[in-house]
């Protein structure tokens, strides 16, 4: 869907902020762009939309060379989502995201439905946040807001810098869950920047680690990055909580699970599936007084998960 080959960008004074990058993305995957500041994430993204022109190398869209379009037509079918969220602070909220639509030749009152839609989508009841301003809204909803205008015109690819960079930590990790529950049901190519590994393993499909310098140091499934850094620099950056981490990255898998032998069923409470995460299967722990979830395979109850369980599965995963 989208393949960097050879891309470089070195600035008019000489700064090197992205090394040659090979970097393909598949039609509806989520790929991170992760590393420390400086390393050439935000550059490279804009490169994906012609914000920045590369130096070196060629930029394909579905097989189509970018640095042979029109920016303007470009970015109609690139969504972009930034971290300072560009909200016009004297428009409603409904006409901030109208703006998209109208722009695409849409009449105003297909732009206006197609906007209050997309309130509804990202999470914000449009009849309460539709006729309020920017700054009636907490940081998280303005940035619910850009999510949605930048979907505003239906692109196939979007691209996002930082986008719950400005919100605190639980707030930040309810946004990307709320993301990734929209990405699984729009499919949409998604490019992200972050430089925060815990975001970076939660949402990507694959993650790409930068080095300082714009040098990729690694490009893979956030398992792979996990149990084989490829080297230590990466090992380094992925860091001290990858035990932690490999929770969220991590299956249940039948080894770990005790037999149902001798336990009702309907006393276990909450239970999970076996595609649950082991961060799932501990949070459904946490919250039981039972000190165990009860694990299903479809309706079947397959097992019982208990925190012995988990550390058990943790310690393969990271011998794996
Ligand atoms: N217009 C410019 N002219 C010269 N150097 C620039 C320009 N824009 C960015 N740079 C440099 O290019 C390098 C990469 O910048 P970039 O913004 O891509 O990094 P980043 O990884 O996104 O960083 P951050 O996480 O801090 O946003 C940095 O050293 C930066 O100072």
């Amino acid at each position: 869907m989208i393949r960097l080959s050879g891309v470089g960008k070195t600035y008019d004074d000489g700064t090197v902020a992205v090394q040659e990058l090979d970097l393909d993305v598949s039609a509806g995957e989520l790929v991170v762009l992760v590393g420390p500041s400086g390393c050439g994430k935000s550059t490279t993204l804009k490169m994906i939309n012609r914000l920045i022109e590369p130096t070196t190398g060629t930029i394909e869209i579905d097989g189509r060379d970018v640095t042979g379009e029109d920016p303007v037509k470009l970015r109609r079918g690139i969504g972009y989502v930034i971290q300072q969220i560009g909200l016009f602070p004297h428009q409603k909220i409904v006409t901030n995201v109208m703006t998209v639509p109208l722009l695409y030749g849409e009449s105003k009152a297909t732009a206006r439905q197609r906007a209050l839609e997309l309130l509804d989508t990202v999470g914000l009841d449009h009849e309460t946040y539709g006729d309020r301003y920017p700054h009636q809204l907490s940081g998280g909803q303005q940035q619910r807001v850009g999510v949605a205008r930048a979907l505003a015109a239906n692109p196939p690819v979007l691209l996002m810098d930082e986008p719950f960079g400005a919100v605190d930590p639980v707030v930040r990790v309810r946004l990307q869950d709320e993301f990734l529950r929209l990405q699984r049901e729009l499919g949409k190519t998604v490019v992200m920047v972050t430089h925060d590994i815990d975001e970076a393993v939660r949402m990507g499909d694959r993650v790409a680690v930068f080095a300082v310098g714009g040098r990729l140091a690694q490009f893979g499934t956030p398992a792979e990055l996990l149990a084989h850094p490829a080297d230590a620099f990466v090992e380094d950056f992925v860091g001290a909580t990858k035990g932690l981490r490999r929770l969220t990255v991590t299956q249940i898998d039948r080894s770990h699970l005790e037999p149902v032998d001798g336990v009702a069923t309907g006393d276990l409470g909450d239970t999970i599936g076996l595609d649950a995460t082991l961060e799932e299967a501990l949070a459904v722990i946490l919250r039981s007084d039972k000190g165990m979830v009860g694990v299903r395979d479809g309706a079947q109850f397959v097992g019982v998960l208990t925190p012995n369980g988990i550390h058990k599965a943790l310690r393969a995963a990271l011998t794996a």
